[in-house]
């Protein structure tokens, strides 16, 4: 599905990426973890175009996209959630929010969809939009906030709108950055569910950066080791995290995820 080729990403004297090479497989959760300032953030911003690579390509499903922009790759199918929540419209309503995710995945621009010659047409697009809208709210069990602004609900579900925004887009591929920061158990239960169904139910290719090294090894297939700037390891999670190198460099961590 992804494939990143020989990619390195510098800011000023920082190299964020040295030389990496990585791949999500169709179908596949694969995790992707790493210390503070390993490079997660910065893979994800250069699969999504939000960074141009200084050297290295990107493909998806193997057409070369290194030059394609953000806004085209979203329609292309790669989805992305983010780290901080007002990443989200807050002022705007939950409903409004998918809406803007599920517009977002058609293939006509957002001018396009405001300015459609044929009203009818228009009408229609209209309502399959809201129809799938609201079957992501009812998947997300967002149904009882539908109508608030998303700025006045909890951190949890600010949380869950920004992943079911990102789904409402209706992406090949879901790059989620540390969907499960800062939630309650439950909520973290919660997302995980979310993240099982959205690869059995949708058939999403999954990319999870995450720091809950044990919610990696329950749900990735794969997990992919970065430090520095480059992949230091890779592998299925239960040999991969209970590495004492990968646990020693990963936050210090000595205790092996049980
Ligand atoms: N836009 C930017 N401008 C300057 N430096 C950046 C930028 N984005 C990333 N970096 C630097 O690149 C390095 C990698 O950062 P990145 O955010 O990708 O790491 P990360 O593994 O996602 O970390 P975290 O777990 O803390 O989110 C860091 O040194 C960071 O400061």
């Amino acid at each position: 599905m992804i494939d990143v080729k020989n990619v390195s990403v510098q800011f000023g004297g920082v190299s964020a990426l040295e030389n990496v090479n990585f791949g999500i497989g169709k179908g596949e959760v694969v995790g992707l973890v790493g210390p503070n300032g390993a490079g997660k953030t910065s893979l994800l911003n250069v699969i999504s175009g939000f960074y141009k690579p200084r050297s290295g390509r990107v493909y998806l499903e193997g057409r070369d996209i290194t030059d394609v922009p953000p806004y085209k790759r979203a329609k292309m199918g790669i989805g992305r959630t983010f780290q901080k929540t007002s990443e989200t419209f807050r002022h705007m309503t939950v409903l409004e929010n998918i809406m803007v995710g599920a517009i977002a995945s058609h293939r006509e621009s957002l001018l396009d969809y405001f300015s459609a010659m044929l009203w009818l047409k228009w009408v229609r697009r209209e309502v399959e939009i809201l129809k799938w809208a609201e079957e992501v709210i009812d998947f997300f069990e967002l149904y009882a906030y539908r109508n608030r602004p998303v700025g006045s609900l909890p951190y949890g579900l600010q949380k869950k709108v920004d992943v079911a925004r990102a789904f409402a887009g209706r992406p090949k591929v879901l790059l989620m950055d540390e969907p499960m920061a800062g939630l309650t158990r439950e909520e973290r239960e919660d997302m995980a569910r979310y993240i099982i169904e959205m690869r059995h139910v949708y058939g999403v290719t999954i990319c999870l950066v995450e720091h809950d090294l044990g919610a990696v090894a329950d749900l990735s297939d794969r997990v992919v080791v970065m430090a520095a700037g480059r992949v230091v390891a890779e592998g299925r999670p239960q040999e991969v995290l209970r590495d004492p190198r990968v646990l020693e460099l990963y936050m210090g961590k000595t205790r092996a995820v049980a």
